[in-house]
């Protein structure tokens, strides 16, 4: 029996930005679908609630692609695709190459691979596909180069993919600077890191999820990137 509601998948999903962004859209009565990496108590609140809940590692191709076969076998039609996963990982020169490959990997070789395998799976009338990419890929990064070339990548592949999909697929991208601090993060780094930017807060996930909705409802907005930065981009 095909699914009766539109099909939302976000990948990363099991914490912070992504889980409440799947809470949130579960609530606007999407079916919605996500990968997790590692096994966790939440998701047994997710799949109580209705949210199908599939584990996936992107760091090498072939976990992309038993993740893809997994999605085409249960989903004939997808309504959007969001592209959350993410590793922050500093950079080392212990083993730079490594990180450079586990950034590349997670944040452009997997959006990339699904994007052009499951965008047949797009519905044709209104469907979206969305990156969460990064401030930092428009300014580079002194301690996670690495990580700010990757999200340049799937910065450029928001354009590619914009035009190749077009008109039937919107392709954006949500270059975020500070949205939520991490558990470890302290004081003294929250008031340093809260001072780059002009309106100097920590806006939360809300804001992410404020985006992704502006986004879905949209009828002309393709092959952008949107800045939610608080004004860091004027802080000199
Ligand atoms: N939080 C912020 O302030 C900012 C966030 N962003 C971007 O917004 C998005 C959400 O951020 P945030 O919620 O902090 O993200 P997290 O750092 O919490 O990461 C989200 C999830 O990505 C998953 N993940 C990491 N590597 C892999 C991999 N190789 N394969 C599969 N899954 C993987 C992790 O799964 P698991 O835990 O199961 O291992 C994790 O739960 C990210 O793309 C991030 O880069 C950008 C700027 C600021
Ligand atoms: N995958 C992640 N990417 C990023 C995170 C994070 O926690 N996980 N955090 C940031 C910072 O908030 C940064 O924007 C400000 O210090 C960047 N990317």
């Amino acid at each position: 029996m095909p699914e009766s509601k539109p099909v939302i998948l976000i990948t990363g999903a099991a914490q912070r930005i992504g889980l409440y962004c799947a809470k949130a859209l579960n609530r606007q009565d999407h079916k919605v679908v996500i990968s997790y990496r590692r096994q966790r108590p939440v998701l047994d609140t997710l799949t109580e609630k209705g949210i199908d809940c599939i584990q996936a590692d992107f760091s090498t191709a072939a976990g992309v692609e038993a993740f893809i076969d997994v999605i085409r076998q249960r989903y004939p039609r997808l309504r959007a695709i969001i592209h959350n996963a993410s590793d922050w990982k500093t950079d080392s020169d212990q083993c730079q190459a490594e990180i450079f490959a586990q950034m590349m990997a997670v944040h452009a070789q997997a959006p990339m691979l699904i994007n052009r395998q499951l965008a047949s799976l797009l519905c044709t009338d209104k469907s979206d596909i969305i990156h969460l990419t990064d401030y930092v890929a428009s300014t580079g990064s002194s301690k996670h180069m690495a990580y700010a070339a990757s999200k340049a990548a799937l910065e450029n592949l928001t354009l590619s993919f914009a035009r190749l999909l077009a008109p039937k697929i919107k392709v954006n991208a949500i270059a975020p600077a500070l949205i939520c601090f991490n558990e470890g993060d302290d004081e003294a780094y929250r008031q340093k890191a809260l001072q780059k930017s002009l309106l100097r807060i920590e806006p939360g996930e809300q804001e992410v999820m404020r985006t992704i909705t502006w986004l879905l409802e949209s009828d002309y907005v393709t092959g952008r990137i949107i800045a939610l930065d608080g004004g860091r981009h004027l802080k000199f």
